[in-house]
């Protein structure tokens, strides 16, 4: 047992992010300029969580909070114990809505604890940890890093390479008030598709990096997907249908990782023009950093 850790603390943040992004399932991620702040002190005894904002009615405030959980983990992988842990947070990044709030959380509690152990957060070995602890690795590897990233898990380690964006790109988002886990969207896609889907998808997803960093005015048919969007439409009629209408006016949306938000990437101007939608709230948001040390003031 780490004694000798007892009375540290760490506030750290890391990003909201949007995974997908279309084409790119499972290894494009894209993060924003919304963030989950945590503080982590080692404590003498017990593992407790003091939530306020989203998610606080729901989220467990034993050792099996999210956070807790991957501060844990972090700790454990460099062969450290603590005898406690106290969490404070505020949830800003909404739950089961495809904004990564689960990703979020991962990230922030890995690298916490990992800045508690008096140890570097080294990204590769974040990464895989992060990779095991949330099953796909796109949205915890844009809230690591930030910006936009491609990941990509190989047998042994998991690789993720960021790609500047364009300086004019911006984002919507139209959140629901409902939401749909994560692993029931995942449930709803099939074990295998048509060649020729699998062909659509490589070729928009390279396509899309071009749109991302260099040419924004390709987004609308750099976003199209075959592969997971329509498969989920039960799920969240709703969304798809607020996809295809903003599609046919020209708008470059996107089912928001594995929904039910609906996500618009254009230039910054262009999207001052998004209608609103019944049902949805709409919110602009900026390309964010990645996951970092922050001040105690940012503690609330
Ligand atoms: N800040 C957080 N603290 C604790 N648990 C969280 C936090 N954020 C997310 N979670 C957990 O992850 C779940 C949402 O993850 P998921 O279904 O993958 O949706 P998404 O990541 O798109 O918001 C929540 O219901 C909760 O169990
Ligand atoms: N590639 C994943 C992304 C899930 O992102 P989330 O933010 O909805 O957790 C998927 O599409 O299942």
């Amino acid at each position: 047992m780490a004694a000798d850790l007892v009375g540290r603390t760490v506030t750290v943040s890391a990003p909201a992010t949007s995974a997908n992004l279309g084409p790119g399932f499972d290894h494009l991620g894209l993060a924003f300029d919304l963030r989950q702040a945590a503080t982590l002190r080692v404590t003498e005894t017990g593992f407790t969580a003091a939530v306020t904002g989203e998610g606080a009615d729901t989220v467990p405030r034993d050792g099996s909070h999210l956070i807790l959980r991957s501060a844990v983990a972090a700790l454990a992988d460099l062969g450290r114990e603590v005898p406690g842990l106290a969490l404070t947070a505020d949830n800003v990044i909404p739950h089961g809505r495809g904004l990564g709030s689960s990703a979020a959380a991962i990230i922030a509690g890995l690298f916490a604890g990992t800045v508690l152990a008096g140890v570097d957060p080294e990204p590769e070995r974040l990464l895989g940890l992060a990779n095991e602890l949330e099953g796909h690795a796109d949205n915890v590897a844009a809230a690591l890093l930030g910006g936009l990233v491609i990941a990509y898990p190989e047998p042994d380690r998991v690789g993720a390479v960021s790609v500047p964006v364009h300086p004019e790109l911006g984002a919507t988002v139209y959140l629901p008030d409902t939401s749909v886990p994560t692993s029931e969207a995942r449930g709803l896609l099939p074990a295998e598709v048509p060649h020729s889907d699998a062909a659509a998808n490589a070729g928009r997803a390279a396509l899309l990096v071009e749109a991302l960093s260099r040419t924004p005015d390709l987004l609308l048919p750099a976003t199209e997907d075959r592969l997971h969007q329509r498969y989920r439409r039960t799920a969240m009629p709703e969304s798809y249908d607020l996809l295809e209408l903003l599609r046919s006016k020209g708008f470059a949306a996107v089912v928001s990782g594995a929904g039910p938000s609906v996500l618009v990437l254009g230039r910054a101007p262009s999207l001052a023009g998004l209608p609103e939608h019944p049902g949805f709230r709409r919110r602009s948001l900026a390309i964010g950093a990645g996951a970092r040390v922050e001040p105690p003031a940012a503690a609330v």
